[in-house]
């Protein structure tokens, strides 16, 4: 079995494609970094460390890679001869890669051959399904009602904490052991894909938001209360009592909301909660603040782990005052090195937050969420000025 992935980075390497190549699956990765590239090419190879009480070294055989700037056509002909495409590059990403990916499809979609399924495994709500919509751009109308027939884009939700790597290897990637992978059966097009440790569900949404509304936003909330206080680290931040609290806070919030929304069982979900919060903790990870906090535009996204619960929170007349929190000290970010960082400022200091939300995050000037975060803003300055 074959499968082409796109994003040779951390979780392509530290969780996809240790899973793709433990259930038989020969993976090319498709990245557009040449030395990662070529490193893939030479090694065929690379070891992926689970960072548990003890430290396990897996390695990984039966890989390759193709480089999507300089290799377009021989991308597209691994994407024609296909069993499986997967991705893990980025939400703002996937727009990049959908006209290579629509000219292999439309390769794959002449010479006729089996059904296919495209799973894009990003941190986003309905990723595949979006993934279609710009790959679908780019066909013809014949072309789109063949995809139809034989290419399935269904939704996934993908956890496992990946840290930005340090070691000398530049393949080498730790990750935490934990991990889950759920895909939605319904947007399967032919027979399931056997991929070790993967669960298929009938419906997502619960899934999709439970991972995103607890892990990342509990995860975001650390991050950029974290920077603000002073932390660098997320292990750090988490062992602090003041950003522990708002972390467990906002993550009470988004519990009430997912238990209003999908029933879930207030025990079961109060254990995934501590499960999380161990693994924010875990002594072997160091995950920067920098990392968890990047691309701050998109986590402040109308959909994303920060606004969308607490906008969903006002609808089911819950309060979202730790979000509120999170929300305004994602307002504070200014990483150097983060483009999105950097627009944000200017975005606050042309327009101000009120507009400023209304812009990025599609939250109405006039919002009680908008009042909440103002205030919750005066109240960090407040906090940071002593
Ligand atoms: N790291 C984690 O803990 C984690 C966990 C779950 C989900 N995710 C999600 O996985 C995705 C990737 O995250 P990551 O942490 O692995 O990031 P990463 O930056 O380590 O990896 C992204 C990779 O995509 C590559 N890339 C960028 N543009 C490309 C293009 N046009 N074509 C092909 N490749 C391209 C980059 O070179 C990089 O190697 C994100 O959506 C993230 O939210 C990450
Ligand atoms: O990848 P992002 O930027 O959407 O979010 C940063 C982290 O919260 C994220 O990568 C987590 O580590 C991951 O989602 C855990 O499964």
């Amino acid at each position: 079995m074959r499968a082409v992935h796109f994003g040779a980075g951390n979780i392509g390497r530290g969780f996809i494609g240790e899973r793709l190549t433990r259930s038989g699956y020969e993976v090319c990765f498709v990245d557009v970094q040449a030395q990662l590239v070529e490193a893939l090419q030479q090694r065929k190879g690379y070891d992926v460390h689970l960072l548990g009480e003890e430290v396990e070294a897996l390695h990984i055989t039966g890989v390759t890679a193709l480089n999507s700037q300089t290799e377009p056509e021989r991308v597209q002909a691994a994407i024609a001869q296909a069993d499986l495409v997967t991705t893990a590059v980025g939400p703002t990403v996937l727009k990049m890669i959908a006209p290579l990916l629509a000219a292999g499809l439309r390769r794959r979609l002449l010479s006729g051959t089996h059904p296919l399924n495209v799973v894009a495994c990003e941190n986003m709500i309905g990723g595949s399904s979006f993934l279609k919509d710009e790959v679908t751009a780019h066909l013809t109308h014949e072309e789109r009602q063949e995809l139809e027939r034989t290419i399935g884009f269904p939704d996934a939700a993908v956890d496992r904490i990946v840290p930005v790597q340090s070691g000398a290897d530049l393949l080498q990637v730790s990750v935490e052991p934990f991990y889950e992978w759920v895909i939605e059966q319904s947007g399967i097009k032919g027979g399931t894909p056997a991929i070790d440790g993967v669960t298929y569900v009938d419906g997502l949404t619960p899934y999709i938001e439970r991972k995103l509304y607890t892990v990342n936003t509990g995860h975001a909330v650390c991050a950029y209360a974290g920077r603000l206080l002073g932390y660098d680290t997320i292990r750090e931040a988490m062992v602090a009592p003041r950003v522990a609290a708002l972390v467990f806070g906002a993550l009470e919030e988004t519990g009430a909301l997912l238990e209003a929304k999908h029933g879930f069982n207030r025990r079961e979900h109060q254990d995934y909660i501590a499960k999380i919060l161990s693994r924010f903790t875990n002594p072997r990870l160091t995950d920067p603040v920098a990392r968890v906090g990047r691309s701050p535009i998109r986590k402040l996204g109308q959909s994303d782990r920060l606004v969308g619960p607490a906008l969903q929170m006002l609808e089911h007349q819950l309060k979202p005052d730790r979000l509120a929190s999170g929300i305004a000290a994602a307002l504070f970010f200014d990483e150097v090195d983060d483009p999105e960082a950097i627009k944000l400022q200017q975005l606050l200091s042309q327009d101000g937050i009120a507009k400023t939300l209304q812009a990025i995050a599609g939250i109405p000037e006039e919002s009680s969420l908008t009042h909440l975060v103002l205030q919750r803003y005066r109240e960090w300055e407040e906090e940071i000025d002593q």
